[in-house]
């Protein structure tokens, strides 16, 4: 199987997306972790532009990476200077990493309009550039920039390009998709005459997303021999992004019998594409192909049954083969096979026939149609699978709650109060409490209330609140203020998470509900844990 070279360009051009920033240490530590992953080059930024890359090329070299090697990534030299006094080559040679890529203009649109120069000025500032850095590195690799926009507008000039690059001493020629217009087609007719011209060159391919093709055309150019493939995690680039590493590994290594990283580390790229996303601190894209949490979900009845039986059935791949896993949901299109399946997972072996199914897939459906999302909350659909077989103990009884807002001054915050009657067996306690809004105070008499009988409710937290309003009624018109809205509740305590839901035409009301719910599943995961304990002792005996 031959290998292809992975290069990521993720804390490069994958910082010049929009809402990508990533400090020097941020830098460091994506880059150890896609040393662990196996990736072959990793561009750490351009040291001629900003502090935090020069800092970077510093930093890193503290780190013994065991697979991956670290370039630094400038310009060819400017116009007005030559390559001995241009502070830009003095940058890169100052990073002093083995490897180092330079991109230069191959578009004669670009050469005119942008350098401002001759097409002859800039062949011989390629070669000047290339042949400057190549007796001081190791590997060498050329970016031309535009390159199949120039080759569409002006191919002799393109290829020209490339030709100067090649005699300077590049190692790797890479045709650079910069404004991502590309279509596949032309991809693949233009690379064929690249190599028709320059047969002996090794050519990389570098793509942008604007036309949601940079994967597309990144397997199509090493189909074609492309030998090297620059991308990044997640596709994070400039403007629409970079093609996406975490689908073309994958795509290169399972389905084209390429060899992109060290055996076994494919597995990897899940936590990797994640680990990336929580530094860059941007929310992961659940959609997203092979790492993304819903790639291997499965929602609608009809996948769901067939899943069961045989996963290909539904699934591309073995999602653990990327470090990913099936997830089956539950929801309005669920069928008794989602519920088998959740089941299972909570230790119920049920089977299609049991009443019980049909009584929980009718009121799922039911709670899932006025907004319900047990998808997402499913430690309420834990404790509605329990309740609905007999299995929940009821903990408290909410007899009634009041919370009143006011506001006495103008400068004042409003004030939130809540009273709450509740009932612990035969016991009512009948308690109040103020807070930082309504949510806030109810929260707050609740615990007050119920911490007495049950003092492990302490333990947990509030994580996350999210509201959504349902401002479209059932009948397609517009709500207004008189929306429905959904609440979900994320609580944590020292060991575990969870989510609970809450729907209402009143946000207090579904806030209660996605509170009580909460509350209850904390004492329920406390008696399963007692349970698992005694029968663990018992069976020590
Ligand atoms: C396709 C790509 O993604 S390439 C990478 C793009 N990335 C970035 O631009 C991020 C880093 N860039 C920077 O920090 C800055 O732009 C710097 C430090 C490189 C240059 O900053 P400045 O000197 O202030 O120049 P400025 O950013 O305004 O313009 C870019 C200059 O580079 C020149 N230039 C652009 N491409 C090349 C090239 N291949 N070879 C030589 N010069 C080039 C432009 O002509 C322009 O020069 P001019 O000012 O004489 O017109
Ligand atoms: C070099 C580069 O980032 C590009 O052409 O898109």
């Amino acid at each position: 199987m031959s290998k292809i070279q992975i290069y990521d360009t993720t804390l490069r051009d994958g910082t010049q997306a929009e809402d990508v920033h990533l400090s020097t240490e941020d830098k460091v530590r994506i880059a150890r972790k896609l040393d662990t992953l196996g990736i072959d080059y990793i561009e750490g930024g351009w040291p001629g532009s900003n502090p935090t890359d020069q800092r970077f090329f510093q930093e890193i070299q503290n780190y013994a990476l065991n697979h991956s090697r670290v370039v630094s990534f400038g310009s060819t030299h400017s116009t007005k200077k030559t390559p001995e006094n241009d502070p830009n080559l003095d940058a890169l040679i100052k990073s002093r990493t083995k490897a180092i890529t330079i991109f230069g203009k191959t578009w004669d649109v670009h050469v005119k309009d942008a350098l401002r120069t001759t097409q002859e000025r800039n062949l011989e500032i390629i070669y000047n550039s290339v042949g400057f850095l190549r007796p001081r590195v190791e590997e060498l690799f050329f970016d031309a920039e535009h390159f199949f926009d120039g080759f569409k507008a002006n191919k002799e000039f393109a290829l020209a390009c490339l030709g100067r690059a090649m005699e300077g001493g590049a190692d790797i020629l890479v045709l650079c998709d910069t404004n991502g217009g590309t279509t596949p087609m032309e991809l693949c007719r233009i690379i064929q005459e690249v190599q028709a011209s320059l047969p002996e060159a090794r050519l990389g391919i570098h793509a942008h997303n604007d036309s949601e093709t940079a994967v597309a055309n990144s397997l199509l150019a090493v189909d074609l021999g492309a030998v090297q493939v620059q991308g990044t995690i997640n596709g994070y680039g400039e403007r629409c992004g970079n093609a996406n590493l975490c689908s073309i590994i994958p795509s290169l290594e399972l389905k084209m019998g390429y060899t992109c990283l060290p055996e076994n580390n494919l597995s990897l790229l899940t936590s990797t594409s994640h680990f990336v996303a929580e530094v860059a601190n941007i929310g992961a894209f659940h959609r997203q192909p092979f790492v993304g949490k819903s790639a291997f979900a499965h929602k609608g009845g009809v996948h769901v049954s067939a899943v069961r039986k045989n996963p290909r059935t539904y699934e591309h791949i073995v999602p653990e083969e990327v470090g990913n896993k099936q997830r089956i949901l539950l929801s309005d299109l669920a069928g008794q096979s989602n519920i088998l399946f959740k089941a299972r997972q909570y230790g119920f072996q049920l089977d299609k026939d049991d009443p019980f199914v049909l009584d929980l897939l009718s009121k799922l459906k039911d709670l899932e149609s006025q907004g319900y999302e047990y998808a997402v909350a499913e430690a309420s659909f834990e404790l509605l699978l329990n309740r609905t077989l007999g299995r929940a103990r009821k903990y408290f009884t909410l007899d009634s709650y009041r919370v009143l807002e006011s506001k006495s001054d103008k400068k004042d915050q409003p004030f939130s109060e809540a009273t709450v009657m509740v009932r612990v067996g035969g016991l009512q306690e009948h308690t109040a409490a103020t807070g930082k809004g309504p949510v806030n105070a109810l929260d707050s008499a609740l615990r007050k209330a119920l911490e007495k009988f049950y003092p492990t409710l302490a333990e947990m937290h509030l994580v996350d609140f999210k509201v959504r309003v349902f401002a479209i009624n059932d009948s397609g018109t517009y709500s207004g203020t008189a929306s429905r809205v959904r609440v979900l509740i994320e609580s944590a305590d020292h060991n575990a998470q969870w989510v609970t839901v809450g729907v209402s035409f009143n946000i207090i009301e579904a806030s209660r509900q996605a509170l009580e719910d909460s509350l209850n599943y904390k004492l329920f995961k406390d008696d399963q844990a007692k349970l698992t304990k005694a029968i663990k002792e018992a069976e020590q005996v």
